[in-house]
Order: C-alpha cells, then sequence, then structure tokens
C-alpha cells in the first residue's frame, strides 16, 4: 500500500511507510497528477492511502477545489509552507515551532501548538471517514444566525450567546460548581437567544461530553462549539457531536482555510463565526465572500488585555458600511459586565454579544442576565 502526500499542488511526494527502510520520496512532474484538495483533510500536508494507486487518489478529488480560483492555487503552488502563508498575511501565530525559536510566542501559540497534537492524535483514532459515517446521529443543525436576528428584534437590545465555561487561561476556574447542562437551561430560561460551549479540555476545562450533554438535555437554543479549528476534521466531530456554529479565528487560519472552512461549513449546515481583534484581520474577513457573522473579540488572544473600543473603532467609516451593505451581523465579544458595556458596543453597531466570565460568576447565571442588560429579556 503506498501512502502518498502532497505539500504543494506542483509536486507528489510518494512514499512507502510500510517498508523497513523506506525507499527515498520521489517527485512526480505534475502533470502525471495534479492533487486537487480532498474534503475535509489538510490540504498541505495531506496523506492519502492508495490500494489502487495514483487514479484513485485523484478520483479523491472534490467540488471544494471547484469552488476555489485559480489565485489561491498559486498561492500553494508557491511552495510556500502553512506559516509562511499566514506570517504574509500579517498572522503571527505559528503552527509548529520552527528552527531556531522552538518556544512558543504566547498562550495563543501554545494552544494551537497543543491543538494540533491533539487533533492528529484523535484524528488516528477517528479517521475522517468514521466521523462522516456518524454525521447521520447528530440532531439536525439549527439556524444560528436567524436565533440572533429574532432575538435583536424582539428585545431591542443585542441578543445573547452566553458562554458556558468553566475555566479560561487568563482568569483560571470561572466556576466551582460547574454543571454544564444546568447553566445551560438557566441562560435559556432567561432569554438567551444561542449558547457558547467550550470544548477544549486542557486550558478551559470544556469537552464535548458538555457539548452533547447540552444538546441530549432538550435546550433549545443554537450551540457554538467553542474550540480551536485549526483542521477540517473539527468542523465534521463538532457537527457530529451537535454543534449548530464554530468559531475561525482569523488570528490563527490564513484566508485560504477560512474561505475553504466556512465553505464545508455551509455543506454541514454550520454556521461559522469568524473572530476578528485588528483592522487588518476584518479586512481580510471583509474581503471573503459568503460570511454572515463575524465576531469581534476585545480581548487580545495574545496578551489578554481587554479593550471595548475596539468594537467601536472597528466598526466606524467605510468597514462598518460594508459589514451593513453586505447584511453582515457583529457579535461583541469578552469582557462585557454592565449595561453601559452592552450600550456602548450596541452604538458600535453590534447585533449580539458573547458573554462568560460576568455571568457565569454569579449565583444564578441566569438571573445575572437582567444585570447585564439592565432590564428582562425573553427568547423568541
Ligand atoms: O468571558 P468573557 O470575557 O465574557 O469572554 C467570552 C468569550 O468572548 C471568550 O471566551 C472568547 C472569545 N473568543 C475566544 C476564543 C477562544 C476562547 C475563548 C474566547
Amino acid at each position: 500500500m503506498e501512502s502518498l502526500c502532497f505539500t504543494t499542488p506542483a509536486r507528489v511526494r510518494v512514499s512507502f511507510p510500510s517498508a523497513s527502510s523506506p525507499k527515498p520520496a520521489r517527485s512526480l512532474p505534475p502533470a502525471e497528477w495534479t492533487p486537487k484538495i480532498p474534503m475535509g483533510g489538510v490540504r498541505r500536508s495531506v496523506s492519502l492511502r492508495c490500494t489502487r494507486g495514483l487514479e484513485e487518489a485523484a478520483a479523491l478529488d472534490n467540488k471544494a477545489y471547484s469552488l476555489i480560483n485559480s489565485i489561491e492555487v498559486r498561492e500553494w503552488e508557491s511552495g510556500k509552507s502553512v506559516d509562511d502563508i499566514a506570517a504574509n498575511q500579517g498572522i503571527r501565530i505559528r503552527r509548529h515551532p520552527t528552527k531556531g525559536e522552538d518556544t512558543p510566542r504566547n498562550i495563543l501559540e501554545k494552544i494551537i501548538w497543543d491543538k494540533v497534537i491533539e487533533v492528529s492524535e484523535l484524528k488516528e483514532e477517528k479517521p475522517l471517514t468514521l466521523v462522516k459515517e456518524t454525521l447521520h446521529n447528530a440532531p439536525p443543525a439549527r439556524d444560528f444566525v436567524g436565533a440572533l436576528k429574532a432575538s435583536y428584534e424582539k428585545n431591542g437590545v443585542p441578543a445573547l450567546i452566553a458562554e458556558v465555561k468553566k475555566a479560561s487561561p487568563s482568569k483560571g476556574v470561572l466556576r466551582e460548581d460547574f454543571d454544564p447542562v444546568q447553566i445551560a437551561k438557566t441562560y435559556e430560561q432567561h432569554g438567551a437567544a444561542c449558547l457558547s460551549i467550550l470544548t477544549d479540555g486542557k486550558y478551559f476545562q470544556g469537552s464535548f461530553e458538555n457539548l452533547e450533554a447540552v444538546r441530549n438535555a432538550g435546550v433549545q437554543c443554537p450551540l457554538l462549539c467553542k474550540e480551536f479549528i485549526i483542521d477540517s476534521w473539527q468542523l465534521y466531530y463538532a457537527r457530529s457531536k451537535g454543534a449548530d456554529a464554530v468559531l475561525l479565528i482569523a488570528g490563527v487560519l490564513p484566508d485560504l482555510d477560512i474561505k475553504l472552512m466556512s465553505m464545508e461549513c455551509r455543506e454541514l449546515g454550520l454556521t461559522a463565526l469568524v473572530e476578528v481583534h485588528n483592522e487588518r484581520e476584518l479586512d481580510r474577513v471583509l474581503n471573503i465572500d459568503g460570511i454572515q457573522l463575524i465576531g469581534i473579540n476585545n480581548r487580545d488572544l495574545e496578551t489578554f488585555e481587554v479593550d471595548n473600543s475596539i468594537t467601536k473603532r472597528l466598526l466606524e467609516g467605510e468597514r462598518g458600511e460594508i459589514i451593513r451593505g453586505k447584511g453582515i451581523i457583529v457579535v461583541g465579544e469578552s469582557g462585557l459586565f454592565t449595561p453601559h458595556d452592552v450600550s456602548y458596543i450596541q452604538n458600535a453597531g453590534v447585533k449580539a454579544v458573547l458573554v462568560g466570565e460576568s455571568l457565569i460568576k454569579q449565583n444564578d447565571p441566569g438571573k445575572a442576565i437582567a444585570g447585564l442588560f439592565g432590564k428582562e429579556i425573553s427568547k423568541c
């Protein structure tokens, strides 16, 4: 059995991992096979197991390829690594340690390095084909954006995405007696439009079991799977566990990843919440077609500093106009504690807010919602 992997469309590397002394990889000229993007694979380091040779591998092409344009293909053909491409787009977070710089530059980078390893192990355990087989058992995806719009229209204040989060790297444990289902239910009862469920275990003490438990407990609110996504396998996994939306972080993912992943989300019925933190990231995202939901994180994930004026700054002027013109819903994220905070970012133009800490730390996080908005809100 050959194992075939490619790093750029122009070069195909064939290796023989099963042989005791592996034969050297050989390069095939592009004319022999132009690799295309296998759905759900990691594009730049895909390993395809072929039992019947190159033709079968080539047959793994799918419609994702036909939807990306030649500019992006050229990007690949330049032979740059994912980190090079990312750096060109102003992304400072690397996927892997690099030569000469093998300690993470900040906590987000550390999280991403760990996540890359975690996901590769999970994928070994549960390859994409197996995950896909479980998709039909998942409850049908709910309309995340629809729920936000309806709540905003009904309440006249930004729709609430209430976050079920036990701990964070910046604040440590936020709540000792953490019962995700109970918290989700009280959030829903008190008017949350959607819920965000942390699934990262190592840094946020979350889990996919929590996500599944909330989904199976009869909660109606659409659910955002709050995860650090670096591989489209995670999209399928999240959907198979009952997620209705996922987070794509522009500070981590290059444009092509955001394009492809948001496309895959659409095919899966998932809503992509694309998170930005500065003008450059917002401009990149505004250049991508089909994005419906943008989150502006007031917290810098590299330093943990929170500054609500970031939302205001990013929505001012031309950018705000483009967003309104495209009908994109903006979510104000992080560091919201008071009705003043909420009205400040509502005036800046957000129609939804993502709130964790200020609610989860209260005795009854659901009851705390009225305190955050200065009035009771209700679900539609
Ligand atoms: O607890 P806060 O400050 O209300 O923040 C919630 C949410 O915005 C925050 O958890 C968050 C926003 N983007 C993220 C990305 C990863 C992990 C966490 C987050």
